[in-house]
């Protein structure tokens, strides 16, 4: 359950893993893109997890499309406005929206630094529409290794102020972290928040690299912690905080059922762990699902739950000041 006194966040939520399939349709016929299907219900199953892949690289295939269709910017603008709008729509009070600039611009070699200002825009747009706060994670795909990497490090660069924080995603075992340091060194010179998809393919080793070389200050999904008692330790007297994605976790084969699921672990050891979504769209759900159906399946209790909602806020790019402002504009609601 959802509890209405305390702000409801998703500080790990893929924009570009969140393109409406409705939207996905009328891009397509828009531009001219040939898709595998021409119907919604047809187009479903080619965007959307239908049963759990076998591995993280395969559930990752399943974002494709979504990008196959932003032909332009305008389009990478509509796709940041609704995120926001689906946001509000789910109840949200604050979410860290997060993308990755490159694989944005890919299909229709789009100006990555463009991609970042057009993403911007929406999600300000979206902002002023729509009654949720925003911040943005940029995202280095470590799929596309490290040259890559750094034309998006240089695209984000250029639009520092609209970015909170720096983040790594894909396929964490054909890429691993040792690879991006000086790229997080540059991050963290701008002033940047850090958080490291890690422990997710890999191992509590993934973990502690992101944390002790890239300077992570929250960890995405970290399942494998579990794995390593001095990590588990580690993360609850550093507060480095936890986002976990329940059902995430399953659609890529991470965790093999949610009873299985560390994430009540982590909360009973004091790690600062938290519910999020990760690619909603993809997978189908949204973040009341989460909360009302995913979490009470991974065994967490009402009071854990209500921790995890808690720790949502807590350990968010938020000031301390703007932390409060969310908590008295719930409870003045
Ligand atoms: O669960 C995930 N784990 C790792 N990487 C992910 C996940 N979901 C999406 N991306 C990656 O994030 C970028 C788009 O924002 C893409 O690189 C996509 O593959
Ligand atoms: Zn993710």
């Amino acid at each position: 359950m959802i509890h209405k006194d305390l702000p409801l966040t998703d500080i790990h939520r893929h924009l570009d893993g969140n393109i409406r399939a409705q939207t996905i349709l009328e891009l397509g016929r828009q531009h001219n893109i040939a898709l595998p299907a021409s119907t919604l219900d047809t187009l479903r199953p080619h965007v959307q997890v239908t049963s759990n892949e076998p591995d993280l690289v395969s559930f990752l295939s399943k974002l494709d499309w979504g990008v196959k269709v932003l032909a332009d910017l305008d389009a990478c603008r509509r796709v940041a406005y609704e995120n926001i709008e689906d946001a509000a729509r789910n109840g949200l009070h604050y979410v860290e929206l997060r993308f990755s600039p490159g694989y944005m611009a890919m299909t229709h070699s789009l100006p990555v630094a463009g991609v970042v200002e057009a993403v911007i825009a929406g999600v300000q747009q979206g902002c002023r529409d729509f009654p949720v706060q925003a911040k943005l994670i940029g995202i280095m795909s470590r799929t596309f290794g490290e040259t890559a990497c750094e034309q998006e490090l240089n695209a984000l660069l250029a639009h520092r102020d609209g970015i909170t924080a720096l983040d790594l995603a894909g396929d964490e075992l054909g890429f691993p972290g040792s690879l991006f340091l000086n790229h997080f060194n540059r991050a963290r010179d701008a002033g940047w928040h850090i958080t490291v998809h890690a422990g997710e393919a890999a191992g509590p080793e993934s973990i502690w690299q992101a944390i002790r070389e890239l300077g992570a200050e929250r960890i995405g999904h970290g399942v494998k912690a579990v794995e390593d008692r001095a990590l588990m330790d580690f993360l609850a007297e550093q507060r480095i905080g936890i986002e976990s994605c329940l059902t995430s976790n399953i659609q890529t084969s991470t965790v093999p059922t949610l009873a299985r699921h560390p994430l009540k672990t982590f909360l009973e050891h004091g790690v600062l762990a938290s519910l999020n979504t990760d690619d909603p769209a993809v997978q189908g759900i949204d973040i009341i699902h989460e909360y009302q159906v995913a979490a009470p399946a991974a065994g967490l209790s009402a009071a854990q739950i209500r921790q995890a909602q808690i720790n949502g806020l807590e350990i968010a790019f938020l000031s301390a000041q703007e932390k409060q402002a969310l908590i008295d504009a719930v409870k003045a609601a």
